[in-house]
């Protein structure tokens, strides 16, 4: 037994619960809140990019700049038809500087009319950086290093990749769309507590004050720099974020109280 909105419920909890992360005890109390201060919900919403050529080949991938499959492309649309069925108005979008989630973003704008809106573009939303391993198959790397290995690779919080070196050709530090970064911020390979550290100053800067200013806003990106975001907006644990995945082209809507307390989030 449990109450919900002031309501005592029994039996298996209800379905919205199942798609969110907040306890029932935590949900109280914001909404507790809500109806003493009265807020006007703020929206986020949340766009893995569409399937990518190297998704569909089981590729790490990280900074490399690889496009949409044809999959993708209708995700993407399907992602935008969503919104728009759902009515969603949107006054700011941010993308990262990587052509998937750039056009991802671009499509879910264009499907729902909203191609208007203003965007962003940024290196801070760009996929986790993986290091030595871009361009390698996940399974043959599995079969190489083993399961755990990898899977440490791609789910723990402070575990790196095996690094790049600076003068490897692969490496960022030769592509002119990071050149105005400073060289020691360039990654070489990044565990996600390195993604969180440089999304943070995206979200203090230029997400939560567009968000407090009333904005809904859409943030396009990659699997793990949206978990990154999501564990900072969600307080996720170290331990829990290992299992939080986020598929791809499923928008993500994300509704907060006017001091960005989560309030609920849900798939469209
Ligand atoms: O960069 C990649 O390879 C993927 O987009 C995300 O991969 P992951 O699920 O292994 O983190």
């Amino acid at each position: 037994m449990f109450t919900f909105f002031n309501k005592k419920i029994s039996g298996p909890l209800p379905k919205a619960f199942c798609v969110h992360l907040l306890t029932i005890e935590l949900y109280n109390k914001r909404k507790e809140k809500i109806e003493k201060v009265g807020i006007h919900v703020r929206r986020i919403i949340f766009v893995r990019h569409g399937q990518s050529e190297w998704n569909a080949l089981n590729q790490f991938t990280g900074w490399v700049d690889v496009d949409l499959t044809d999959i993708g492309m209708k995700e993407a649309h399907e992602a935008g038809r969503k919104l728009k069925e759902a009515g969603i108005e949107l006054d700011l979008a941010f993308t990262s500087v990587l052509k998937r989630a750039i056009k991802t973003c671009h499509i879910v704008l264009e499907d729902s009319e909203q191609l208007w809106v203003p965007e962003v573009k940024t290196w801070r939303l760009n996929e986790r950086h993986y290091g030595a391993l871009q361009g390698l198959n996940k399974k043959e790397t599995a079969d190489k290093y083993g399961i755990q290995q990898v899977q440490e690779w791609r789910r723990s919080y402070d575990i790196l990749p095996p690094l790049l070196t600076p003068d490897d050709p692969h490496s960022a530090l030769n592509d002119r769309r990071y050149a105005q970064l400073q060289k020691r911020v360039v990654p070489m390979g990044e565990d996600l507590k390195r993604t969180l550290a440089r999304v943070i100053p995206l979200w203090e800067d230029q997400i939560a004050p567009a968000v407090l200013d009333g904005k809904t806003v859409l943030v396009a990106a990659h699997g793990n720099s949206l978990r990154a975001l999501a564990k900072y907006m969600e307080e996720i644990s170290d331990d829990e974020i290992m299992k939080l995945e986020i598929p791809t082209g499923q928008p993500l809507v994300y509704e907060l109280t006017e001091e960005l307390d989560v309030i609920k989030k849900y798939y469209l």
